[in-house]
């Protein structure tokens, strides 16, 4: 099959969170699963800083009355081909904001289905959230070109109606209020990132005023999980580490401790309980609750705390005047690093995640891969994803609640605290986290799955179409 993933964001050239990990990762498997799949993304600024880029453009096309030019680079590390469409909009540095936003995506998508028309022409297109949104609006015009609309974050919908009507001098062609509603009206097939949340978001709690829409196209909607790259994301062989191990060599993790402790300046110590969170500072994790129970955590154990993090102004400041506080012992890290992210995935003890929601999230599935417990919230992809510890049966794989309330929150952390204590069993959690199967090639084979119902084609033949504890799809 022929397909072309649209995205904003692809890792490791573009990323700001969940969505850059997932369009770098599930077409390098795809692909080996003998499919021709492509990425189409922005050519951003940044670009020729992280790959090589060939000066001469190999297509040039219109939209929106602009003209652009298309430069094809490969995917690091595979042999997915990267075309990047090339506009001086894009040449800021930041992915997202900025006042054009709206234009910039809404051109940018327009951009791939002329380039989907006129150059490299794909069954199905698999556009992900709201910036691709209007690739299947346009396409129902070409029924030899089919659509599937990922959501990755329902909180963003970008452009209203009447703005689209302005930008692209086109009134006729939607019914949505927005670009996200358009998407999820004239794609094909709407995926959202794992089963719980694809349930979640027909509840006006969990819908973001879309739950009608979303109930009504249910038929058409499944919940296929995320994976991880395992091959990038890999404590055996991970480079930006200090030292590699496996959940068999877990002794060896400690340095690792050592060296994150040392590198944001706290006070150095193995038998403390070492707690991080790597996340975007916004609402929807949980930010706010954290900031509630975080300081009173601090005083009355000897823990400590490492947030990697951008976003919300008021949250950064908040942030930062509590590990003004917690000298040695807190520190508050405002920006995004890639490799230290890694090095507090192969370093921490626990990983605190208590979002409002979440579609599914990725964090958790690395922290686990190395070794670091979550906590978590009992939300959207981290109920399919993270199993409440069991130590009499000695299953679970990290700490759950329920309420979004900062009592559930500290009692948890509480629980992790004292757990941290008992050696054995804290090991044992590790290596559960550790050995689960994160791996998009599950993910990948539900995926299959639907581009051939799509096209008519009968299921393939895989062993792998049997579900296991991680894989679980929940359709509509
Ligand atoms: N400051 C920083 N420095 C370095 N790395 C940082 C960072 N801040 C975040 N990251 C990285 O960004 C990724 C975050 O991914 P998540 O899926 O957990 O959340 P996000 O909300 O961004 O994704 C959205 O899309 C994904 C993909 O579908 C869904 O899983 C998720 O629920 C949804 O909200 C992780 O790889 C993390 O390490």
């Amino acid at each position: 099959m022929r397909i072309l993933f649209v995205a904003a964001e692809v890792a490791p050239i573009a990323k700001v969170g969940g969505m850059g990990d997932v369009v770098g990762a599930l077409p390098k498997v795809l692909r080996r699963m003998g499919h021709d799949v492509r990425i189409f993304m922005p050519y951003y600024g940044f670009v020729p800083d992280k790959i090589d880029v060939p000066e001469e453009p190999i297509w040039s096309g219109n939209a929106m009355f602009e003209s652009f030019s298309i430069y094809e680079a490969v995917l690091p590390g595979s042999d997915v081909p990267l075309y990047l469409l090339n506009h001086p909009t894009f040449n800021n540095r930041n992915i997202y904001g900025g006042e054009d936003e709206d234009w910039r995506f809404t051109f940018f998508a327009n951009g791939a289905a002329e380039f989907a028309w006129n150059y490299w022409k794909p069954e199905i297109i698999h556009c992900h959230d709201w910036h691709t949104g209007m690739i299947p609006v346009w396409m129902k015009q070409s029924p030899d070109i089919s659509t599937v609309f990922t959501i990755h974050n329902l909180a963003y919908q970008g452009p209203w109606r009447w703005r689209l009507d302005q930008m692209t001098w086109c009134p006729w062609y939607m019914q949505g209020h927005n670009t996200m509603a358009a998407a999820l009206q004239f794609s094909d097939r709407v995926t959202v990132v794992s089963p719980t949340y694809a349930n979640q978001i027909r509840t006006p709690e969990y819908g973001e005023t879309l739950e009608g829409l979303l109930s009504f196209i249910s038929g058409k909607t499944e919940g296929i999980l995320n994976g991880i790259d395992t091959e990038s994301y890999n404590p055996e062989t991970d480079k930006y580490i200090s030292h590699n191990f496996t959940a068999d060599t877990l002794d060896l993790r400690r340095k690792n401790k050592i060296a994150v402790q040392e590198e944001v300046g706290l006070q150095v110590s193995t038998n403390t309980f070492l707690m991080s969170m790597v996340t975007r500072l916004v609402d929807q994790k949980g930010i706010d609750l954290l900031i509630q129970v975080i300081d009173r955590f601090l005083s009355y154990t000897d823990s400590q705390f490492i947030l990697l993090g951008t976003g919300d102004r008021y949250y950064e400041t908040q942030m930062w005047q509590l590990a003004s506080r917690y000298r040695g012992r807190m520190s508050c890290q405002l920006l995004y690093n890639e490799a230290l992210s890694r090095r507090l995935y192969a370093g921490s003890d626990a990983f605190l995640m208590p979002s409002r929601f979440e579609p599914c999230g990725i964090s958790q599935m690395l922290s686990m891969r190395y070794g670091c417990v979550p906590i978590v919230r009992r939300t959207g992809g981290l109920v399919d994803t993270v199993s409440h510890h069991d130590p009499m049966n000695q299953a679970g794989t990290g700490y759950c609640f329920d309420r979004y309330e900062p009592l559930d929150f500290y009692t948890s952390m509480v629980r992790a605290y004292e757990g941290f204590h008992y050696k054995d069993y804290w090991r044992a959690l590790q290596q559960r986290g550790m050995r689960q199967n994160f791996s998009w090639d599950k993910s990948a084979v539900e995926y299959i799955r639907v581009y051939r119902d799509l096209l008519g084609l009968p299921p393939e033949e895989s062993p792998s179409s049997q579900s296991d504890e991680v894989v679980a799809t929940g359709v509509g």
